[in-house]
């Protein structure tokens, strides 16, 4: 069997070079929505999947296969490396992750580990090396963001308004940045390692910081973030930077010593364009479109296409995540029809 040759459409959508179809993957990508994912998931735990590079890479590829995606997004979790930093969290299903030993105190912070993604998570390296001989696609290799990861680890879990997140950062603001230090250490050496492993593309989670206004975003978050992309920027793999609900920080972001950012469906690419984002940007079909009648889907992905198109630097994707009820057969027409656009000169 000849391998296929390397399909770099992503890759040259990141950096903005002009690419001859529109490229496009999907966030949660390989989920429950697939047969196949429920099958060996009712095997094993989500971390064990995880700690199982063999798995991890099936799983991975699954979604290349299936749907014909132009990059494939590494198996794991933004939690994955808070479990050997300490952080006691489990991903229960249909709820998302749970953490039995919330931080609370300063003490707690400085009793996080340092990751060492060497003896910490081999196996995603690992997994990372295995779908780097397997794939003819671009890996992205991802982290979470220190906003992100910091609302789970004070909520104890999932949130709707982050109060508890947001009451900590404005009274504690000491041990707030210790925390972010903490967890952009993380995200930083994370990153690297998966590179050095053979991520061709990183994104970062910033699923939960729109909770932010603008001004607190520039004071509390900005800096971080700004240290974490500028580290990265010394390997040089594009970089994505994603969050939900988002669009009232995009002038901040756009900021950012970083290549792509990810919309949500709130925010179009015009209205991207129009306040000045001058990065490659990334999306933002609403996922809830998978679930309407095709007619509906198609125009919604077409409008899209056309906004996004009308300057180099466009990558297909969902405004968020695909939702457990999707099913692969509108995916894969979805890509499909992604893969026919053609621009109207
Ligand atoms: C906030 C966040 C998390 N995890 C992630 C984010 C950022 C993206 C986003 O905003 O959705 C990122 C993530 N989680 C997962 C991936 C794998 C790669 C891919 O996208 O295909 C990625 C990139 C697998 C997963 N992570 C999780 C699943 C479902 C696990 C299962 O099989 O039960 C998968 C496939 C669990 C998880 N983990 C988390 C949530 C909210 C959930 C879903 C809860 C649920 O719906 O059951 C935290």
């Amino acid at each position: 069997m000849t391998a296929k040759p390397f399909n770099d459409t992503f890759l040259k959508a990141c950096r903005k070079e002009a690419t001859d179809r529109v490229p496009v993957w999907y966030m949660r990508q390989a989920g429950r929505y697939q047969p196949e994912y429920r099958a060996i998931r009712a095997k094993h735990s989500f971390f064990e999947m995880n700690y199982i590079p063999e798995v991890c890479a099936e799983v991975t590829r699954l979604p290349v296969e299936q749907l014909g995606v132009d990059a494939a997004i590494l198996f794991a979790d933004i939690m994955t490396p808070l479990k050997p930093m300490g952080v006691d969290v489990n991903i229960e299903s249909g709820i998302g992750p749970v953490i039995a030993n919330p931080i609370q105190t300063l003490a707690d912070v400085q009793r996080l580990h340092d990751l060492d993604p060497e003896t910490h998570v081999p196996y995603i390296l690992e997994s990372v090396k295995i779908l780097r001989q397997q794939l003819s696609v671009p890996l992205i290799g991802f982290a979470g963001a220190p906003f992100t990861l910091a609302s789970y680890m004070i909520e104890g879990g999932p949130s709707k308004h982050y109060h508890k997140t947001k009451a900590f950062m404005y009274t504690e603001p000491q041990t707030w940045q210790a925390l972010m230090d903490k967890l952009a250490d993380m995200t930083i050496t994370y990153l690297k390692a998966q590179i050095r492993a053979g991520a061709q593309a990183v994104q970062v989670f910033d699923s939960w910081v729109g909770a932010l206004n603008a001004e607190d975003y520039r004071t509390y978050i900005t800096p971080v973030m700004q240290r974490i992309f500028s580290a990265l920027r010394e390997t040089d793999v594009p970089m994505i930077y994603f969050g939900v609900g988002a669009g009232h920080l995009l002038k901040e972001w756009n900021r950012l010593p970083v290549d792509v950012l990810g919309l949500d469906w709130r925010t179009t690419i015009t209205e991207a364009r129009e306040l000045g984002v001058t990065k490659a940007l990334q999306g933002n079909l609403d996922p809830t479109l998978l679930l309407a009648p095709w007619e509906k889907l198609e125009s919604k992905a077409h409008e899209i296409l056309e906004e996004g198109t009308r300057q180099p630097g466009f990558i297909f994707n969902l405004g968020h995540g695909v939702f457990p009820d999707a099913k692969v057969e509108t995916l894969q027409r979805l890509t499909h029809l992604i893969h026919s656009y053609k621009r109207e000169q």
